[in-house]
C-alpha cells in the first residue's frame, strides 16, 4: 500500500527550490533512510513528506532534529505532548496539569527501553542532548501512528545505543523516514536508501544493492 507519493515534483520554501524532480515513492513495511551531505535537502524532503502523508489523513509522529520540546516542563509532560491533538483543549490543560495515573503509567512503559525511568520527573531543560533526544523519541512513540518521521533521531547518543533506538523505532512502526548521517547504522535500518545530491534524488535502493562508493560520491 503506497502511503506516499512524489511524481518529479519541486519542493522547496515560497520561492527557494531545495529538490527539484523529486520522484518518490513510500509502501507500508518500508524504511527509507535519507542520505547526504549538510544542506542537501533531507529535512526539505522530510518536511513534505509529512505534510503529504498528515494531508492524506494519515497518523504520522515527528521527531525533529531541533527536538521541539518545551524545556520548562517534564520528560514524561513532553511525551503526553505526543497526543495532544487526539483531545480537547481542557483535556490537555488537564493532562499537563496533572496527568492521569493511567497516561503516566503508558509513558513510563516507554521510557523504561529508552533509558529515561530516573528521568520521568526532570525537567527537559536538566537533561543532556542524548536525553533530549531520547525525550523527543518518547513523545514520538507515544504518538504512535502509521509512519515515523525523524529527522537525525540518534545524532546524540553513542552507537550502541543508536542501534537499539533504531530497533525501538522499527518495532513501533509500521513505515519510516529518517534521515540518518551515520552509514553503517543507516545501512542495517534501512529497507532503501534514498541518496540526495546537488538538489535532486540521486540514489534510491535497497542497501545491499548501493556500494560504498556510490555513498562516498553523495558526499564528494
Ligand atoms: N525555512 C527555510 N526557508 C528557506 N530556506 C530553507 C529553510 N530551511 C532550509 N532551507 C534551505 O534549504 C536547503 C536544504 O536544507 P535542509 O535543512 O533540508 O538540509 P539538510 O540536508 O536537512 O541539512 P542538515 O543535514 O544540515 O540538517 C538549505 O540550503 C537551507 O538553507
Amino acid at each position: 500500500m503506497t502511503l506516499a507519493a512524489f511524481q518529479g515534483e519541486t519542493l522547496g520554501y515560497g520561492g527557494a527550490t531545495v529538490l527539484r524532480g523529486v520522484t518518490l515513492a513510500l509502501e507500508r513495511g518500508e524504511r527509507l533512510v535519507l542520505l547526504g551531505r549538510s544542506g542537501a535537502g533531507k529535512t526539505t524532503l522530510l518536511n513534505a513528506l509529512y505534510d503529504r502523508l498528515t494531508g492524506a489523513g494519515l497518523r504520522v509522529a515527528l521527531a525533529p532534529q531541533d527536538h521541539a520540546l518545551v524545556p520548562q516542563l517534564s520528560v514524561t509532560k513532553n511525551a503526553l505532548m505526543g497526543r495532544l491533538d487526539d483531545h480537547g483543549a481542557l483535556r490537555n490543560l488537564w493532562t499537563l496539569l496533572r496527568p492521569p495515573a493511567r497516561d503516566r503509567a503508558e509513558v513510563q512503559a516507554l521510557l523504561d527501553p529508552l533509558g529515561l525511568a530516573a528521568q520521568a520527573d526532570q525537567p527537559v531543560e536538566a537533561l543532556s542532548g542524548g536525553q533530549r533526544q531520547r525525550t523527543a523519541l518518547a513523545r514520538a512513540l507515544y504518538r504512535g501512528g502509521e509512519v515515523l518521521i525523524a529527522d537525525e533521531p540518534v545524532s546524540a547518543v553513542d552507537e550502541t545505543q543508536a542501534a537499539a533506538l533504531l530497533d525501538l523505532m522499527r518495532a513501533h512502526f509500521p513505515a519510516s523516514v529518517l534521515a540518518l548521517h551515520d552509514v553503517e547504522l543507516a545501512r542495517s535500518f534501512a529497507t532503501r536508501l534514498v541518496g540526495i545530491r546537488a538538489g535532486r534524488v540521486v540514489l534510491d535502493a535497497p542497501p545491499e544493492a548501493v556500494s560504498p562508493a556510490q555513498i562516498e560520491a553523495l558526499y564528494a
